[in-house]
């Protein structure tokens, strides 16, 4: 049957590399993101996650969110996205994110947001 995990460790195309501790009763999970690559020139360091997972439908493939609090610069990450395993069982990690740097002044509130997709799959 096609259940996908959370737990365990992970990487995406750009390298970052993402470990999904604990998942408990009601789908609150933490654990811990090292980007491969940054906004900043900061020196980049391991950054604590905190996310949710649904736990309605019981397909085994269910959809979460997690927010990242960079630890080495002034900005803050949201994923969301779900989980799903092929017909070879291969878990897949699709998610959309949505990074918010902190601004100056709100003159720049505009340029403040970046927006992606990715991909992680099980190291
Ligand atoms: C998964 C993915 O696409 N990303 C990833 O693994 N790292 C970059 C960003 C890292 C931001 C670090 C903090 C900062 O530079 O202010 S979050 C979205 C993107």
């Amino acid at each position: 049957p096609k259940k996908c995990n959370l737990i365990g460790h992970w990487v995406n195309d750009l390298g970052s590399n993402m470990t999904i501790s604990a998942v408990n009763g009601d789908g609150v999970f933490s654990g811990s993101y090292l980007t491969a690559v940054t906004v900043t020139t900061n020196e980049i360091k391991v950054s604590p996650l905190q996310g949710s997972l649904q736990r309605k439908n019981r397909k085994g493939q269910p959809t979460f969110g997690f927010t990242v609090n960079w630890s080495y610069s002034d900005s803050i990450t949201v994923f969301t996205g779900q989980c799903f395993v092929d017909k070879d069982g291969k878990e897949t990690l699709k998610t959309m994110w949505l990074l918010r740097s902190r601004m100056d002044n709100l003159e720049n509130d505009w340029k403040a947001t970046r927006v992606g997709t990715n991909i992680f799959t099980r190291v």
